[in-house]
């Protein structure tokens, strides 16, 4: 298995490109299913999660091609997939799959909407919480679908199509949205989504169904409706850059010191990631082509900070700030809202010699002077990233072992370190 080495005590210094946001290209792969026409998506990011939906896609009947390969198109150079769903020739989505990776689940929105069945195993994904559907299950329902648990499969099925309908989310769910909002585009009649997740890759795929033919208002708030259409048409649609990458790497900085330009990133996404890094002593700059991150000199301050669905600071970014704030000169708390296992990585940061402490949702670390290189495991996408980010500032080599949850969502990540100074490298085999 690979694993990850890193020599820390390097300032980070350069430019960054941005890849397109994991969390906006598998929805809007999943939005193929939704057309019998092509549907172009540029911008996609060479991942692990990527490539494992278009084996999903591709049981069902999804013709997935990457025209840029055939150009020659370089391994850095930004991904184009053309997906044509025209033959679907399955509705089931099987355990082996769909159990490695949360977001295949929401073909099952597609599915019913476009096929009237579907039968979906229950996913997996990051083991962060318990992750339950009892909210596509409500959605679904509202739409008229029936639906049954067999065998560790939801199965579902429509009689006569889904119809529009009232939707109102107890709790806010960014799956549970994406997966009625993809139902309803071709439900009958008018849907309303209240509660909504307001997530930018929601955003980005109701913008995408939209240039698709669908009517969706309310893009961007809590309340979504959406009057059904009978067909989508094909479309050409830019993956929006990636927002947890974005914050990742300035946490990076912030914790390396430097100056690095995060090329394609849109402060707008991520305005409260960067008000905490600004409180923690990073200058954020704006800049035409990106956002520049900059800490010089100044020690890394404490701060308090609680996960909060969007606008608010996002859970996908917490694992990393807790590595940076080990750093900081003083105490920080860091409350986790969202999933109520998502504190993998204490454990794993303790070896480099931090001091946190876990109470619940929250965690409390004291700021050492000096973190030490340790061999670390990887636990889920985020976390293992963290650990990445504690050993850029470690003294001594740092060995992260199980670098399959950082390919999951980090696109060349040694190579966008190790061009900004980073001495990173990834032991093969
Ligand atoms: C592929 C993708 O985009 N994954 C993101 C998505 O995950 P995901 O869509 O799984 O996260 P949700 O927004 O659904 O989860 C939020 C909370 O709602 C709960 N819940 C969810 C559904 C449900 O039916 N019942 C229920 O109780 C979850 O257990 C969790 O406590 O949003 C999370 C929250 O921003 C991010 O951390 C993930 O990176
Ligand atoms: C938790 C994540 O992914 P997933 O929802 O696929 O587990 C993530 O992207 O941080």
């Amino acid at each position: 298995m690979d694993r990850i080495r890193i020599r820390g005590g390097h300032p980070l210094n350069g430019t960054i490109p941005i890849s397109g946001a994991k969390n906006a290209a598998l929805p809007l792969m999943i939005a193929s299913l939704l057309t019998d026409d092509i549907l172009i998506l540029d911008n996609v990011p060479r991942l692990a999660d990527v490539a494992l939906l278009q084996r999903i896609l591709g049981n069902l009947g999804v013709d997935v091609m990457v025209p840029g390969r055939r150009a020659g198109g370089s391994e850095e150079s930004p991904q184009t997939l053309q997906l044509s769903a025209r033959a679907i020739v399955d509705t089931t989505a099987p355990y082996d799959l769909v159990s490695r990776m949360r977001a295949s689940f929401w073909v099952i929105g597609p599915l019913l909407g476009r096929m009237g069945e579907a039968r979906v195993s229950l996913p997996g994904g990051c083991a962060i919480g318990t992750r339950p559907v009892d909210l596509y299950i409500y959605a679904l329902e509202r739409l008229g679908a029936k639906i049954d648990i067999e065998s560790g499969y939801v199965v579902a099925s429509t009689k006569g199509g889904l119809r529009g309908a009232e939707i109102e989310f107890p709790k806010v769910s960014v799956g549970a949205t994406h997966t009625a909002l993809m139902a309803a585009v071709l439900a009958q009649g008018e849907t309303v989504i209240r509660n909504a997740a307001r997530e930018p890759e929601i955003g980005d795929v109701a913008q995408c169904l939209i240039k698709m033919g669908a009517h969706i208002e309310g893009v961007g708030t809590s309340t979504l409706t959406i009057r059904g259409v009978p067909r989508l048409t094909g479309a050409r649609h830019a993956v929006l850059p990636d927002r947890i990458e974005t914050g990742t790497y300035a946490m990076a900085v912030a914790m390396t010191g430097g100056d690095v330009l995060l090329e394609g990133a849109r402060a707008e996404l991520l305005q409260a990631a960067f008000e905490v890094l600004g409180q923690a002593g990073a200058e954020i700059i704006p800049a035409n082509d990106g956002v520049r991150v900059r800490r010089n000199g100044a020690g890394i301050l404490p701060v308090e900070v609680t996960t909060q669905p969007f606008p608010g600071f996002p859970t996908d970014l917490q694992a990393q700030l807790m590595a940076l704030m080990t750093r900081a000169d003083g105490t920080s708390v860091i409350t986790e809202t969202i999933f109520e296992n998502r504190f993998m990585h204490v454990q794993e940061l303790a070896r480099f010699g931090a001091r946190i402490q876990l109470d619940g949702e929250r965690a409390t670390i004291e700021g050492v002077a000096k973190l030490k290189g340790a061999p670390v495991m990887a636990t889920d996408l985020r976390a293992s990233v963290s650990l990445v980010i504690a050993g850029l500032a470690a003294e001594g080599e740092t060995l992260v072992h199980r670098v399959y949850h950082l390919d999951r969502g980090f696109e060349r990540l040694e190579q966008k370190l190790s061009r900004c100074g980073a001495d990173i490298d990834r032991i093969s085999g």
